[in-house]
């Protein structure tokens, strides 16, 4: 494994990716990945962000491949899927959202089995160091059915690992889980890439799950990429407010004393002007907008989240 870890620069590489899922009865052509360019870089815990719909799951699919890809080009760990589609899926591991195995075989013989289907031969499988990894030793026995949904989880992580790929892809790692378990995923997954080295990839609708784990965060939206920045880089651009006026007299356009500001006419007719707390203060900025004859009926302070981030980027980049 090391020695294959120092080759790409890249675990995961996509240049133009597009999918489009054919109409199906009433539904209509639906293009779900639009020309998606995406680095992954190797050794990192790489955060995929994006509104319901954006594309993650078609992108992850695509990578297992249980989607396949309309045009552009993927290599997964330096290897074109197109050309060894099947070393490159051994480079990866997915962690599904949807919990998925035999209920009637136990931890031990669940991870058993998939280190048959990946050829891992007998004296290279590390089924009781795994089971111990995820604390599912003691339930080596069990069958899987009767682990509560946590431990089931821990499971799924355990067989995405048994064939020790590079990079690991977590879908959704923690929707629905209670806030102890997340605590000791989170762990588990930072262990993996700190100690072993493993890229990690996580897709997932919490900020605060991407804020903590990853150090690079991307943002793909409609199917193309809109960001894709190291977390404090994302996180600096959330460091942002708005002071939100509801005018008396409707704007017909931005006042020109305030084109040095942030300022956007939204389309319920307030006007959004965005700042930086430590930087301004509401005080000022309401000062500005008097001074320049808005004359102010109602206004609140809208807190920044990733919504927002999303509004931003996308009217940014037309998309
Ligand atoms: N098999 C399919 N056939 C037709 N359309 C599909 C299919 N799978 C996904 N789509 C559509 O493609 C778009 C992208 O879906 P995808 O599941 O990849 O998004 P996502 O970012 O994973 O969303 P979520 O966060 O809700 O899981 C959506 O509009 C979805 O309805």
């Amino acid at each position: 494994m090391r020695e294959i870890m120092s080759k790409p620069s890249f675990a995961i590489e996509a240049q133009g990716l597009v999918k489009t899922y054919a109409a199906s009865g009433k539904a209509p052509e639906k293009q779900a990945l639009n020309g998606l360019d995406l680095s992954i870089p190797k050794g990192s815990i790489f955060g995929l962000l994006g509104p319901n719909g954006a594309g993650k799951s078609t992108f992850i699919n695509i990578l297992a491949g249980l989607v396949v890809k309309t045009a552009g080009k993927v290599q997964i760990w330096d290897i074109d899927i197109d050309i060894d589609h099947r070393n490159a899926k051994a480079a990866i591991g997915i962690v599904p959202q949807e919990i998925s195995f035999d209920a009637f075989f136990t931890p031990y013989e669940t991870l058993e089995l998939q280190a048959g289907f990946y050829g891992v031969p007998a004296k290279e499988r590390r089924t009781m160091e795994l089971l111990e990894a995820v604390g599912l030793a003691d339930k080596r026995d069990t069958y899987s059915r009767l682990l509560s949904g946590g431990m089931k989880r821990r499971l799924l992580i355990a067989k995405a690992l048994v064939h020790t790929p590079p990079v690991v892809i977590l879908d959704e790692p923690t929707a629905g889980v209670d806030v102890e378990l997340r605590r000791s995923l989170w762990d588990y997954i930072t262990t993996l890439n700190k100690e072993h080295g493993v890229t990690i990839v996580l897709t997932t609708h919490y900020l605060e799950e991407a804020q903590e784990l990853c150090d690079t965060i991307a943002i793909i939206n409609q199917g193309r990429l809109i960001a894709c920045e190291p977390t404090p880089t994302l996180l600096r651009r959330l460091d942002k407010k708005a002071v939100v006026i509801t005018p008396m007299d409707p704007l017909g356009q931005i006042p020109v004393g305030l084109s040095e500001l942030e300022a956007a006419l939204r389309t319920d007719g307030t006007l959004a002007i965005h700042y930086r707390p430590k930087d301004d203060s509401v005080a000022n900025l309401l000062a500005k907008a008097v001074e320049v004859g808005v004359r102010i009926k109602d206004l609140r302070i809208e807190e920044p989240n990733l919504e927002d981030v999303f509004v931003a980027l996308t009217s940014a980049t037309g998309g």
